[in-house]
């Protein structure tokens, strides 16, 4: 195994609201693990669900409260000094380096830290750069670089020293659709060309782990809630049938009536483009015209109608109750900018 977790739990301490009252905050509660060298493996969850706590643990900066883990065969608090030379991390919106160096210089800066022979440092830097389509701007000051080239400079850092577990959080966080796009497909080559490379990607974009991932893991509030091929956790909600519609209506929706009607499972909505944008999952497609019907009734007119495949997104929703954003908006502290979406 790459990578093992035995009822790993982590509690942090915070001040409570009176003084000197200290209260605990379960981050992570008996996470059981197993992920096997060669998988790219994805944890998704939304903010708050416990992923960086995993990976600080998974990569010895922080103490599991209880229960123990394991990563390339070591356990990761008493035998820390073996996993990390074998691991790294790329962190989605960090800034590392130095903005009056350049890129190649930066990136030699770190091979000098992670004590890369000189010749292998500059060979692999040059291959990196060119993979991840960086090599015309290799001698660009990184203070001069856009948010998108400045990540895939720290992907490069990252992925420089060859590891055998790569961890990495939220590498595509606030990257233009183009550019999350270079940084997936560099991270599948990568994983391509030597299959006993393992990475542990954690992400909140639905479409990336089902993209770009051999094995989902659904964490929130700090448990897994499944874990699976991305093609079997959809199984569970195949057998609904999801429409997006298109209404433009003057007056307010009454949801509640269209929720309520017999086989009618889950509703969303939200304004749109002008139009209100619904998105219901049925029992089975015979609903369908009960809830046109009931739209009608309300004076909302049907502009478009499309039937979709379940994502990710349907499965967390059935695991939760509630869809992502929903669950974040709920946590106060808002939506990551979203730009992929
Ligand atoms: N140093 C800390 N002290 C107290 N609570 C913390 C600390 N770090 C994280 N937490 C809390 O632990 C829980 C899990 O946080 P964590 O950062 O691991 O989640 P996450 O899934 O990585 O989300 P995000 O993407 O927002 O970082 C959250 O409730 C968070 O507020």
């Amino acid at each position: 195994m790459a990578i093992k977790t035995e009822a790993l739990s982590r509690i942090y301490k915070i001040r409570g609201a009176k003084k000197g009252e200290m209260r605990e905050r379960v981050a992570l509660e008996d996470i059981n693990l197993s992920i096997p060298r060669g998988e790219l493996f994805g944890l998704l969850g939304p903010n708050g669900a416990g992923k960086t706590t995993l990976i600080k643990i998974l990569t010895t900066l922080l103490s599991p409260t209880r229960g123990r883990a394991w990563v390339a065969g070591f356990d990761v608090v008493r035998e820390s000094d073996k996993v990390r030379p074998r691991i790294n991390m790329v962190s989605g919106g960090e800034t590392s380096g130095y903005g009056l160096l350049t890129v190649r210089e930066n990136l030699w800066m770190f091979a000098q830290f992670y004590g890369i022979p000189s010749r292998q440092a500059h060979q692999r830097i040059q291959t990196l750069l060119e993979m991840i389509g960086l090599a015309d701007r290799a001698n660009t000051k990184s203070s001069d670089l856009s948010t998108g080239l400045r990540q895939k400079m720290n992907i490069v850092r990252g992925f420089m020293t060859d590891p055998e577990v790569l961890f990495l959080d939220e590498p595509t966080l606030g990257l233009d659709v183009q550019a999350a796009r270079e940084v997936r497909a560099f991270i599948r080559r990568w994983m391509d060309e030597n299959p006993s490379r393992t990475i542990l990607l954690t992400t909140h974009y639905m479409q990336e782990a089902e993209e770009l991932c051999d094995r989902v893991a659904i964490i929130h509030e700090g448990r897994i809630l499944a874990c699976d091929t991305p093609d079997h956790l959809k199984q569970e909600v195949q057998h609904e049938a999801i429409f997006q519609l298109l209404v433009e209506t003057e007056q307010p929706l009454n949801s509640l009536a269209l929720e309520n009607l017999p086989g009618v499972l889950r509703l969303h909505h939200q304004w749109m483009n002008g139009g209100l944008q619904l998105e219901i999952s049925l029992a089975e497609e015979g609903v369908l015209p009960l809830v046109i019907g009931e739209l009608e009734r309300q004076q909302a007119h049907l502009r478009s109608l499309q039937k979709r495949q379940p994502s990710l997104e349907d499965v967390f929703v059935q695991l939760v109750g509630l869809r992502m954003e929903e669950v974040e908006r709920e946590r106060g502290n808002g939506y990551h900018p979203n730009t992929q979406e």
